[in-house]
């Protein structure tokens, strides 16, 4: 007898997207430029020399956009705020019109009974604050709390779910550690201090919001599940190292109020000592999790990785994305598993998880077939209801993404989307994974 996938009632279907990557149109209406505004224009940095300046057009077509969800049974919307558009210079001057955008978006999702997740921090650093340090400068939790209660104050009730940071790891990993990601720097003793402060910068905007909300508010991040690549201890122990890099360096001070003991192993004379005032201002309790999964990471000893001396092993037996990400769904349902037993079952959303598989730049006769994407969702929709059999806490699923879109520095090479964008027309096409999705979501998971 196979088992049945109907998901519990109340779980919450929906997709999700981010403001630099679809909605273009960065300096129109007062905008300030963020650091990706900023990066992307920077020679040699964004393959294709691609941008955001079109993007996805979403900030003009966004009604189009609604309509689409709309069309695909989403009950659900999670996007991001362009925090240089409500304030410009990053603090101080709100720009109306930037904050009038949101405030249509979200009215819009609610006329057509969507419910919106926000996300206030999705990488888009105002460029004006970067050039005050940005998030090397401690100043930055006090900036991100004056935007967090500009947003509060306008749209909480409207918006009753809030996530304050996407992803500190890559914005950290990427942006301070290795270089790949805006603001592009490449210097181990900024990586930690940029970790702190995006952390405390979530522990300002959580204050507020306990100030001023009246709903929910979290932290959404990307959890990879780390599997030694052997017996040995050095693979073990590269495997743990990997684990608290990436898994546990923001989870265990949201909810412990300490970092893992490995980071001084990983970061040596580059790890500062905090002040426990700091530890607690970042551990206030939260109410849910975003986490982000795409893949996992068979994890060996490799002395001449830096600085975590630990490397990936293929998996030739499964498929890989165009991302070069295996794909790997028991990772999800071991992910949520991981976060139960670590954390105390926290209500969870699954806030992004797709993969890039090649999809041709036009649809054909209307359609777009993806059937590698059909698979994925299908398998990692099964890995989510395995875990809520195992009791963990999923209030939700969050496909990534509505639409394809900049992905980042990979610039418009890589379609993560559901929907298809044409961008020389911004035709959007729905794709067999679309039609797939809404069919699952309109039984509740029973056509899994
Ligand atoms: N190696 N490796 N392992 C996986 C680590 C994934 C790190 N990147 C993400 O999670 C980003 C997240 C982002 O929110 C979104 O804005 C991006 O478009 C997607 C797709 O890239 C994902």
């Amino acid at each position: 007898m196979s088992k049945s996938y109907v998901f519990p009632e109340g779980f919450v279907w929906g997709a999700a997207t981010a403001a630099y990557q679809i909605e273009g149109s960065p300096l129109a209406d007062g905008a300030g430029p963020s650091i990706w505004q900023r990066f992307a224009h920077t020679p040699g940095r964004m393959l294709n020399d691609d941008n955001g300046d079109i993007a996805c057009d979403h900030y003009n077509r966004f009604r189009d956009d609604i309509a689409i969800m709309k069309s695909l049974g989403l009950q659900s919307y999670r996007f991001s705020i362009s925090w240089s558009r409500v304030l410009p210079e990053g603090k101080g001057r709100v720009n109306q019109k930037g904050l009038d955008f949101y405030e249509r978006l979200v009215d819009t999702l609610l006329e057509n009974d969507i419910a919106p997740v926000a996300t206030l921090f999705h990488w888009d650093l105002p460029a004006a604050l970067d050039d005050r340090g940005g998030w090397l400068n401690p100043d930055v939790a006090d900036w991100f709390g004056e935007y967090s209660e500009v947003m509060f104050k306008r749209l909480d009730g409207r918006i009753k779910r809030w996530a304050t940071l996407n992803e500190p790891w890559v914005v950290t990993d990427g942006g301070y550690l290795h270089g790949a990601l805006a603001p592009g720097h490449r210097n181990r003793f900024e990586a930690p201090i940029a970790s702190h402060h995006l952390l405390r910068a979530h522990g300002k905007s959580v204050q507020a919001y306990r100030a001023i909300g009246q709903h929910d508010i979290g932290i959404v991040v990307n959890i990879e599940p780390k599997y030694a690549a052997s017996d040995s201890a050095e693979d073990q122990a590269a495997r743990d190292r990997a684990e608290a890099y990436m898994n546990r360096q923001y989870l265990d001070p949201v909810f412990f109020g300490k970092y893992p003991e490995q980071m001084r192993d990983i970061f040596g004379e580059a790890w500062p000592e905090w002040p426990q005032a700091d530890m607690d201002l970042i551990s206030q309790p939260i109410d849910f999790i975003g986490v982000n999964y795409y893949t996992r990471n068979v994890t060996r000893h490799d002395e001449s990785s830096w600085p975590l001396k630990a490397s990936p092993v293929r998996q030739p037996q499964h498929t890989y994305t165009e991302t070069g990400w295996e794909v790997y769904p028991q990772g999800l349902t071991d992910t949520l598993t991981w976060v139960k037993q670590r954390y105390g079952n926290p209500q969870v959303f699954i806030t992004e998880n797709g993969a890039a598989f090649f999809d041709p730049p036009k649809a054909e006769r209307g359609r777009v077939r993806d059937p590698l994407r059909v698979s994925y969702l299908r398998q990692h929709l099964r890995a989510v209801h395995d875990a809520i059999d195992a009791g963990c806490n999923i209030g939700g699923y969050f496909v990534w993404s509505l639409l394809d879109n900049l992905e980042w520095s990979l610039g418009y090479s890589k379609r993560f989307g559901i929907v298809h964008v044409d961008y020389q027309t911004q035709t959007r096409t729905p794709k067999d994974s679309a039609r797939y999705y809404a069919g699952i979501v309109a039984s509740h998971g029973a056509r899994l």
